[in-house]
């Protein structure tokens, strides 16, 4: 990890992991769409994609402008924010309505009483993150700031790299040192970091196997059930031989995260709070060549475990069925 004058790695949390640097090259570098046509992370540096933003949104500005209405708190008594989809708990995916709890919960709540909440923190208070989609409620300069955003580069990559249609994008605005634990999204994302530091770890798809994700029907589904401050080497054996990417982005700086990459992103300890906003691009039709890509496996063993939930309604008889699939025969 490269040290300079704006951070150091005594910011940084320490995980015992495998990780080689992610490339950073120029936005305009041809090499750029070497890497996004093979599905390759790389952090594009001096782009101005979102320079209105790295330019002007500071937290007064933010809260002077994004608007009255409640915004999408995250609140976590650790500095992990593990992501919790509450729709996943009864829904046709898990009919038995199987109980879980969440270690965060969110709330809807003013910037104002964001801002306020985040000057007066302490250590051991509950910690905040904000993380709304930059939609009609949003103040007027926040659109216009927006509307500012190099649109031609980005539509450019989209056509020419066959993603889908920009389904979002989201505003987060992190306490320092807060945590985003391991996860993939089914989205292309162009990860655009405004103001302050962050840490970003990334797996390859073919990593799935060391990264233990939650099942399908789990509200945890997409993220990693091991805990990266403490893993459990024997529940999973193979994060021991996990091997990964990593990059620190600073304002300016945007971070090409393919679909169905796992990443882990943190904001640097005692560094103030920081702002990002992502593109969010959902993936393009993908077609069935052989060998398969590995995000393609991924999608297939998500559609086998939805679909064998689908029939069997209990999740507890999807392991034993698949037991009597792969035992002696397969494996
Ligand atoms: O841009 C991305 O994909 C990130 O993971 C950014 C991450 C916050 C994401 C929160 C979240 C996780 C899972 C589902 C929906 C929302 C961060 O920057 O802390
Ligand atoms: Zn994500």
């Amino acid at each position: 990890m490269c040290e300079n004058n704006k951070w150091d790695s005594s910011q940084i949390r320490n995980y015992d992991l495998d990780l080689q640097p992610i490339p950073r090259l120029h936005y305009k570098d041809p090499k750029v769409d070497e890497l996004m046509k093979t599905n390759q992370p790389v952090l594009l540096s001096g782009s101005n994609i979102a320079k209105p933003a790295v330019d002007k949104w500071t937290l007064e500005y933010l809260e002077e402008n994004l608007g009255k209405c409640g915004h999408t708190v995250y609140v976590s008594k650790t500095h992990k924010f593990k992501y919790f989809n509450r729709e996943k708990i009864l829904s046709k995916a898990n009919p038995k309505g199987v109980e879980f709890t969440s270690e965060t919960k969110s709330v809807e709540m003013k910037v104002s009483d964001f801002m306020k909440k985040l000057k007066e923190w302490k250590q051991g208070d509950d910690r905040l993150y904000l993380q709304q989609s930059l939609n009609s409620s949003v103040g007027s300069a926040i659109v216009k700031d927006f509307m500012g955003f190099e649109w031609r580069y980005v539509t450019e990559k989209k056509i020419r790299h066959g993603w889908g249609e920009l389904s979002a994008n989201l505003l987060f605005i992190a306490m320092e040192g807060n945590c985003t634990p391991c996860h993939y999204d089914e989205q292309e994302n162009l990860f655009a970091q405004i103001k302050g530091f962050k840490r970003c770890i990334l797996f390859p798809p073919d990593q799935f196997e060391c990264l233990y994700p939650h099942p399908v029907y789990h509200p945890h589904d997409r993220q990693s059930m091991v805990d990266f401050d403490e893993p459990d080497y024997i529940k999973f054996p193979k994060f021991k031989n996990v091997k990964g990417f990593e990059t620190v982005v600073g304002p300016g700086d945007v971070l090409y995260i393919p679909i169905y990459w796992w990443h882990h992103i943190e904001s640097l300890l005692a560094d103030g709070p920081t702002v990002t906003v992502n593109f969010w691009y959902k993936g393009g039709p993908s077609c069935l060549e052989y060998p398969l890509k590995d995000d393609q496996k991924v999608s297939i063993m998500r559609n086998v475990e939805k679909m064998l939930l689908e029939v069997l309604q209990d999740p507890k008889e999807v392991g034993p069925l698949l037991r009597t699939i792969l035992l002696g025969r397969y494996v």
